[in-house]
């Protein structure tokens, strides 16, 4: 298997697997257990609770509820106080202990993934942080893997993802299987996934990790991106990507002219501003937006006719836009994302309401569609938060991924 899983202490293992064995051998009580899988995301920290039945050891479990909870901003916002960092996770935890049994707690794992945010520091720094967490965790009642407070690598969340979608949409189990693609925006890293159905060039095919998920094993096409999230991408359009000179004034035609602001990201705080009324819109904002992603990007063709369900970023701005509805999510075009940053970034000079960043954030996101991935204006785009009420996240691939990892793990 691809990805080495959290490791256990002895001890904890034979917990488990007596936990698990109870789990499948009883028959007449109901079956539940639970796991808490936290996301340290690079613009906030979220903590995902799962309630899952188990009938019978040969079915893989069912998952039965989620309760979700969000903080922001997220961990990498205490580069310098790892202390106040995990406070924010303490907060969080504490809900996991009103919301489980206490008959259940030494028996429900806890682990934290962190994302871009947490890449993107110092090592000491992140692991300062990561420490922080993983004392609290040990302080906890609930069951600690070892080595289960870590910085995810970006082939992991791309495949999580996938598996949560693909499991949300009965895919994983049907036998005519009808896989769909995933793209994530994150604020710090983006990526796209999807289970190839015809050979990839070969500058595509060093993106094919293989995989195994309840008994069956695929090759999936994942590739992480780390800084073209949507708001390392603003960084870099303003030209401020890894820039610590906090005195200098940035701009870019995609914002307002008369604009002139702050915007705290990762610690740093960035000035930034808009430009000459001539030079302000969509055409100039586009021109800018490809420098920082014209061949950046593998494009593996076969994505253009596929189905892909994306979340994240590109959720909010169409929520924030009117493009879907904000519970429903909807379908839309590669091309309703153009038209509808031709219409924000041609009206920056009239109104200056809403974010500031909405026209950058929108002509991102269709270059990144366009120039970057190689989608059609045509393509479909399954935009969606939720499906069958539970939160499309890699959290949920990434419960499943620890679940089988302790049921095989060896005696
Ligand atoms: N549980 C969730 N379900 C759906 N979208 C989420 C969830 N958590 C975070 N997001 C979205 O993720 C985006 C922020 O990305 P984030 O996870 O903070 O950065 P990164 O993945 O780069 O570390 C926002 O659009 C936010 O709405
Ligand atoms: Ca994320």
């Amino acid at each position: 298997m691809l990805f080495s899983s959290c490791t256990f202490l002895m001890s904890q293992q034979n917990h488990f697997q007596n936990f698990f064995s109870q789990v499948s051998t009883s028959l007449n009580i109901s079956n539940i257990f639970y796991g808490i899988m936290f996301d340290a995301g690079s613009t906030g920290t979220r903590i995902h609770i799962y309630t899952f039945m188990q009938k019978s050891s040969a079915e893989p479990p069912h998952l039965d509820n989620e309760i979700f909870e969000s903080v922001k901003p997220g961990l990498s916002a205490y580069v310098d106080q790892p202390e106040q960092g995990a406070e924010t996770v303490r907060g969080l935890l504490d809900m996991a202990k009103q919301t489980i049994p206490s008959t259940h707690w030494s028996s429900t794992p806890v682990v934290l993934k962190a994302t871009a945010g947490l890449r993107l520091l110092p090592e000491q720094k992140a692991q300062a942080l990561l420490s922080e967490v993983q004392e609290l965790f040990e302080e906890s009642p609930f069951l600690v893997p070892d080595e289960c407070v870590s910085i995810m690598n970006g082939t992991y969340e791309g495949i999580l993802a996938w598996v949560t979608i693909n499991f949300l949409t009965g895919q994983l189990y049907d036998q005519n299987q009808r896989t769909v693609g995933i793209l994530d925006l994150g604020g710090a890293s983006t990526q796209i996934t999807f289970l190839p159905q015809s050979t990839l060039k070969a500058a595509s095919e060093k993106y094919i990790s293989p995989f195994e998920m309840f008994n069956r094993s695929y090759k999936l096409y994942t590739h992480s991106y780390l800084g073209f999230g949507l708001k390392a991408a603003r960084l870099a359009i303003l030209g401020a990507l890894g820039g610590k000179d906090e005195s200098r004034m940035y701009r870019s035609s995609c914002l307002p002219p008369s604009l002139k602001a702050e915007w705290k990201f990762g610690g740093i705080n960035y000035k930034y501003g808009g430009m000459a009324e001539e030079v302000t819109g969509f055409q100039s904002c586009y021109a800018e937006v490809l420098k920082v992603i014209r061949e950046k990007l593998d494009q593996p063709a076969e994505i253009r006719s596929r189905t892909f369900y994306a979340f994240s970023y590109y959720y909010d701005r169409a929520v924030d836009t009117g493009m879907i509805d904000g519970d429903q999510g909807g379908i839309i075009l590669v091309k309703d994302f153009e038209m509808k940053a031709n219409k924000v970034c041609e009206a920056l000079t009239e109104t200056n309401t809403g974010s500031p960043f909405l026209c950058m954030d929108l002509t991102y996101i269709t270059a990144l569609l366009k120039e970057g991935f190689g989608f059609y204006d045509h393509t479909e785009l399954q935009l969606k938060k939720k499906v069958n009420n539970i939160e499309t996240s890699w959290t949920l691939g990434a419960a499943f991924h620890l679940i089988q990892s302790l049921r095989t793990a060896p005696e």
